[in-house]
């Protein structure tokens, strides 16, 4: 069996109660309120800054060309496809930058930087792929069930059900399954922990947008 499929039947659980939130649910229907979906924009504009250097880092970390450049490309795509989308919302709904991190943005970063610095490689693509994954099933799981009327967040929607970032998807998955074949039963155990630790703190992230989270002190 292949190390993504193993790994997702661990995280089936997180992913089908992502699906179920009530950030995802409100966001699939339009209802989400404008507040949360602010607070959601920013504390992502802050993640994306960090996670493209965990992408960038990861990058500079493989022994293997080809997958250099896909690990340059998708540091590229974070910083300047997401920016465009983020930039679309910032200026729609009036979001203003330099959003300080919230608990669960500061945990969720500085895990995956911490993976790409200081783990093997292999670890660290674990770490960054729920990312991809999660984000493709969850962007097709919503535009399937939608009624797709007049829905404020139907471009995000769009970027996340699309062809193109299925592409990317596939890529990441792929380039999993390859170095995980090549790594020790240990090491694979390792990829899956960071892959799973990574998918709660996807979950994390909608709830405490949903949350408004704030620092207790
Ligand atoms: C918390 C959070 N997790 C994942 C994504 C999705 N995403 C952001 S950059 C990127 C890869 C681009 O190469 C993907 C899939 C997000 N926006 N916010």
């Amino acid at each position: 069996m292949k190390w993504t499929e193993n790994a997702w039947k661990e995280i089936e659980g997180i992913y089908t109660s992502v699906t179920e939130m009530p950030f995802n649910q409100e966001l699939m229907s339009g209802t989400l309120s404008l507040d949360r979906f602010r607070f959601y924009m920013q504390q992502d504009g802050v993640y994306l800054a960090e996670f493209s250097r965990a992408l960038a880092l990861i990058a500079a970390r493989c022994f293997n060309h080809p997958y250099t450049l896909d690990f340059i490309r998708f540091a590229e795509r974070a910083v300047v496809v997401e920016r465009s989308l983020h930039e679309g919302y910032f200026r729609q709904f009036n979001v203003t930058g330099d959003a300080e991190a919230s608990p669960t943005c500061h945990n969720y970063t500085q895990f995956l930087l911490t993976k790409a610095s200081l783990d093997q490689v292999e670890v660290a693509m674990a770490a960054v792929l729920p990312c991809f994954w999660i984000y493709k099933k969850v962007g097709d799981h919503i535009y399937q069930y939608q009624d797709g009327k007049n829905n404020p967040y139907q471009d995000w929607i769009d970027t996340y059900a699309g062809e193109e970032f299925g592409l990317l998807v596939e890529k990441a998955i792929e380039i999993c399954d390859d170095v995980a074949s090549r790594c020790s039963d240990l090491q694979r155990e390792q990829m899956t922990k960071a892959f799973v630790m990574a998918s709660r703190l996807e979950w994390m992230f909608w709830d405490s947008a949903y949350q408004l989270e704030k620092w207790p002190i």
